[in-house]
């Protein structure tokens, strides 16, 4: 007979099952900690018990262990700083959508040459990444692209997000409503507020799916439904971080009560027009909103915005990067190969000026 499936398949590899990483990677008392206490705050903030801002900075992509662990020592030691008004989240983002093609991540290419395609090795990277990260005390947040990477490291991830490009797909929606941990919905790249509305209707329902056990064996998953995804706005054909596209968003919530009516606020993709420097515009636009009357203004506050996100390095901007061409022992780790971020220096001045402006709010 002649074969009618994977015609274009040219060869399959088997990767290390979940369970096998985990043996790898145990947990240890200190990481339990930082997830379970991280997702908790995160929780609060979102249903309100907790007042603090949530903030998640961090690189547009990680590159490597030793730009991870850099960037998460300086989260660390600001966090200390600003505890009281502001909850860090780093982002940890190791799966990239891509609009077309592209570099799609350390997980897909962990040595960055577009050939060996080492999963097992991204895998393995990504777990120690995020160890070290919650050893050190660090939140991470995440953005989950497939099931095998939600699999095998959501354990260690105290926020979760689905992106613009994949929030209308099913199984995305379908996995959160089995996730341990708040997740946020993008937008779509159009703007769309629906498509994020029905996701987290879907996402906080129960649901019944198709996905794999600890040893990685194909299953049922009936899931529980999960009640604290909420929506992140990162503008589409025009920014939404304005007063009216977050009163739309806000509006649109409330005929659903029991969903989070809190929202969150990406600085960078479309709100900042992919311009990386209007990213602190955009955050403290946004600080305004949410703290009202503030230096002379009369803005009533919107205390519906509960977090912002900054795509943040160590290093502002993005270095040449040619996929396939450019090697990795060139690449500078602490530059971004993806979108332009905006460097350490200003991700803490604008965090530090965000924590004295609140701390004197309610202290007024
Ligand atoms: O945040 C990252 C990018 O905006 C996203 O992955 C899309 O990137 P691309 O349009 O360069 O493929
Ligand atoms: C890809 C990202 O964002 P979006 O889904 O909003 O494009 C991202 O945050 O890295």
């Amino acid at each position: 007979m002649q074969k009618t499936y994977d015609l274009n398949v040219i060869k399959r590899t088997s990767i290390i099952t979940p369970d096998q990483l985990r043996e790898e990677f145990p947990m240890t008392e200190t990481a339990t900690r930082t997830v379970m206490e991280s997702r908790q705050e995160i929780k609060d903030i979102l249903s309100g018990k907790d007042s603090r801002l949530m903030v998640i900075a961090g690189p547009c992509s990680i590159i490597s262990h030793r730009q991870a662990v850099e960037y998460g020592k300086r989260l660390a030691r600001l966090q200390e700083k600003i505890k009281t008004t502001i909850k860090l989240v780093m982002r940890v983002y190791f799966e990239k959508p891509r609009t077309n093609v592209g570099f799609k991540g350390l997980i897909s290419d962990p040595h960055i040459d577009k050939k060996t395609f080492d999963i097992d090795e991204g895998l393995r990277k990504a777990r120690k990444i995020l160890m070290d990260l919650n050893e050190m005390g660090v939140a991470a947040g995440t953005e989950i692209l497939s099931q095998t990477a939600a699999e095998r490291l959501s354990g260690l991830i105290a926020w979760a997000c689905i992106g613009a490009r994949t929030t209308e797909s099913q199984n995305h929606r379908e996995w959160a409503s089995a996730f341990s941990m708040p997740v946020g919905f993008k937008n779509g790249t159009d703007g769309n507020l629906d498509t994020a509305i029905n996701a987290l209707l879907a996402a906080s329902s129960p649901q019944v799916f198709v996905g794999n056990d600890p040893h990685g064996v194909t299953s049922r998953v009936f899931s529980g439904g999960n009640r604290y995804c909420h929506i992140v706005l990162r503008g589409g054909k025009r920014p939404n971080y304005d007063p009216v596209s977050i009163a739309e968003a806000v509006g649109f919530l409330s005929k659903y009560p029991s969903l989070i009516q809190s929202v969150v606020v990406d600085c960078s993709h479309k709100n900042s027009g992919k311009d990386y420097r209007r990213q602190g515009e955009v955050f403290n636009h946004v600080l305004i909103q949410r703290m009202g009357h503030t230096n002379g203004l009369s803005i009533r506050p919107n205390k519906a915005i509960c977090g912002l996100m900054l795509e943040s390095n160590i290093e502002e901007g993005s270095q040449p990067f040619v996929y396939g061409e450019t090697r990795k022992e060139d690449l500078n780790p602490f530059v971004s190969i993806t979108d332009a971020c905006i460097g350490w220096e200003e991700t803490e001045d604008i965090l530090l000026t965000a924590h004295g402006q609140l701390q004197q709010k309610s202290g007024s």
